[in-house]
């Protein structure tokens, strides 16, 4: 309860800044730095050190003046706002590139997520594995993520076929979407979609290239 009445106080900005502090803190407890200031942070990461030590705040109350936080309970407690104690199961839906790719990152259950099986609707992808996860036809998913109770699906089909998947999902109990396809899914209020959109992060880098020295 505490968590979700803390999340609230928290922006999205600043929830998305917390990861990389756990990174650079983790990095400080390689190095033996049992203290770590928010100062710290902010010079290693090269942000603002008003906006960290506010970010701070409102995960932890762990700072002491001069000292700040002692390392490894400042990443306790992100991990355990981040809900990284907690691993949550997923499914992913489209094991083609991208699909086998995600698959076979190992990095995810360290951010409390963990791919438990992936589906695909060619026959000749179903029944195969990648990354140590098994791939099943699309038929097998509605009482396979209700059976494993999964509660995040990730969708790495093409954009045509992201809607219909994105009910499936809808249908089979997931609460949140992970969407790597380059559409807007349409999806009832309280389901969480994160859009994951190379081609819009793209743009940004293209277009400022291109202010910056011309087509
Ligand atoms: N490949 C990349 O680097 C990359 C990067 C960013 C975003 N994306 C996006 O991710 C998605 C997948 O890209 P990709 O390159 O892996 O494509 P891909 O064609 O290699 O793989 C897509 C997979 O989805 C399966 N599929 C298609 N329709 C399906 C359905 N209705 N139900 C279940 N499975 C279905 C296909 O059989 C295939 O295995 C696309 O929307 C793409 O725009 C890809």
């Amino acid at each position: 309860m505490e968590n979700i009445n803390k999340f609230q106080t928290i922006s999205k900005q600043a929830l998305q800044r917390l990861p990389y502090y756990l990174n650079f803190l983790k990095s400080q407890k390689a190095k033996k730095q049992s203290n770590t200031s928010a100062s710290m942070i902010a010079e290693g990461l090269r942000l603002n050190q008003v906006q960290v030590r506010k970010d701070l705040a409102a995960v932890s109350s762990g700072g002491r003046p001069k000292t700040g936080y002692g390392t490894e309970d400042l990443i306790s407690d992100i991990e355990q706002f981040l809900g990284y104690n907690n691993t949550h199961d997923a499914i992913l839906i489209g094991a083609g590139n991208l699909g086998r790719s995600l698959l076979s990152y190992k990095g995810f259950e360290e951010c409390g997520m963990k791919i438990v099986a992936a589906f695909d609707i060619d026959k000749h992808v179903a029944g195969t594995e990648a990354g140590g996860h098994p791939i099943f036809p699309m038929e097998k998913l509605e009482d396979l993520a209700g059976r494993l109770k999964v509660k995040i699906g990730i969708i790495a089909v093409p954009a045509e076929s992201a809607q219909e998947v994105c009910d499936l999902l809808v249908g089979s109990g997931i609460l949140a979407i992970w969407n790597f396809a380059p559409v807007y899914l349409d999806a009832p209020e309280d389901i969480l979609i994160q859009n994951e959109n190379m081609a819009a992060s793209l743009a940004v880098l293209s277009k400022h290239v291109e202010e910056k020295f011309g087509r």
